[in-house]
């Protein structure tokens, strides 16, 4: 299947058929012509599965459970309104999300107890989520650089009844200073330059994009990683994931990573439940990348999902 795109930029097109296999690319490209359902997913925090669904069919909405992940819900985007417009969205019995970023906390995997970090975390999606999974037990520190952005976290945070979490404005790069050795768990959702998330019935989802974006995004995001990193406790792991395609934001990130910090770092593998997906590159243009990085995952975007970028770190036991 082939797919004209015009209005994208050609850089993109080129870059995008260097990342992905033809298929893989067409697959893509095609997605972003979809309008994808709307996701939830129920916030464990403030209810149960049953009785969320009880509630909503008594507002007529019935959503159809993801097979492949406990708790997330779909249903056609029409019905966008009307869920948004329910006593239970309004009183944070569930959070729109798209599938691919409920990932993410779901790899991290944090426990109740534990002492885990957010370090760019506004809306608060993924911070809500873990905190749901830690079970309100245990310290959340969430991290947020642009101020109106930080107390849309804020207000999110407390709709969603997290009880856990510590909320700072400021910028993330600084943390590795301040707080070094902290954290059990830190994940680093980067700001980027979210190519992954194009929709050709959204255009100003790629009217910022340009080559030069991607690269102010990667040099930031080398400073967002140092400083996770230097934030990690010893045997801890960092998850790191944007949503963009770009080798430059994701693998090249990584191998300086791995490079700088040698046998203090290994990548950990990835199991996901679902297919659409593809390793992380061990070759980017000339260049030979750390061998570890095929244990990366690109998350293809489709008729349901964004595409993503995920890695696993573990900073190795002093
Ligand atoms: C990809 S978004 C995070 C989305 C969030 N994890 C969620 O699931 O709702 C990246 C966030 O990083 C913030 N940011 C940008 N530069 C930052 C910095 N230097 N330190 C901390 N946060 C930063 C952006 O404002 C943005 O809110």
């Amino acid at each position: 299947m082939t797919c004209h795109f015009p209005e994208l930029p050609v850089e993109f097109l080129n870059l995008l058929n260097e990342v992905l296999p033809p298929a893989h690319k067409d697959a893509a490209l095609a997605s972003f012509s979809l309008e994808k359902p709307v996701v939830f997913r129920v916030n464990t925090l403030r209810t149960t599965a049953e009785q969320l669904l009880r509630e909503l069919e008594s507002d007529n909405i019935f959503p159809h459970p993801v097979p492949w992940l406990s708790g997330a819900y779909s249903l056609p985007v029409e019905d966008k309104r009307a869920l948004t417009e329910t006593k239970a969205f309004q009183r944070g019995l569930f959070y729109i999300q798209n599938l691919s970023s409920m990932l993410a906390p779901w790899v991290l995997d944090p426990q109740p107890g534990e002492t885990v970090l957010d370090l760019a975390a506004a809306p608060g999606g993924k911070s809500t989520q873990i905190a749901a999974l830690m079970k309100n037990e245990g310290r959340l520190s969430v991290v947020e650089a642009v101020k109106p952005r930080f107390f849309k976290l804020k207000a999110n945070l407390d709709q969603q009844g997290v009880e856990i979490a510590r909320t700072f404005l400021m910028d993330g790069r600084a943390v590795g200073r301040k707080c070094p050795q902290m954290f059990d768990r830190i994940l680093l959702d980067a700001p980027c330059s979210s190519e992954a998330r194009f929709s050709r019935l959204d255009p100003d989802s790629w009217a910022h994009w340009s080559p030069r974006k991607v690269k102010e995004m990667s040099r930031k995001q080398k400073g967002l990683v140092a400083s996770a990193w230097a934030s990690l406790k010893p045997g801890a792991v960092l998850l790191y994931c944007t949503c963009s395609f770009s080798p430059e934001e994701n693998e090249l990130i990584l191998d300086r990573l791995l490079r700088r910090v040698g046998d203090e770092a290994k990548l950990k593998e990835i199991t996901l439940p679902i297919e659409n997906t593809q390793p992380g590159l061990t070759r980017w243009k000339s260049k030979t990348l750390h061998p570890d990085l095929c244990k990366a995952v690109r998350i293809l975007p489709d008729e349901m999902m964004d595409g993503f970028f995920l890695a696993l770190i573990r900073k190795a036991a002093s």
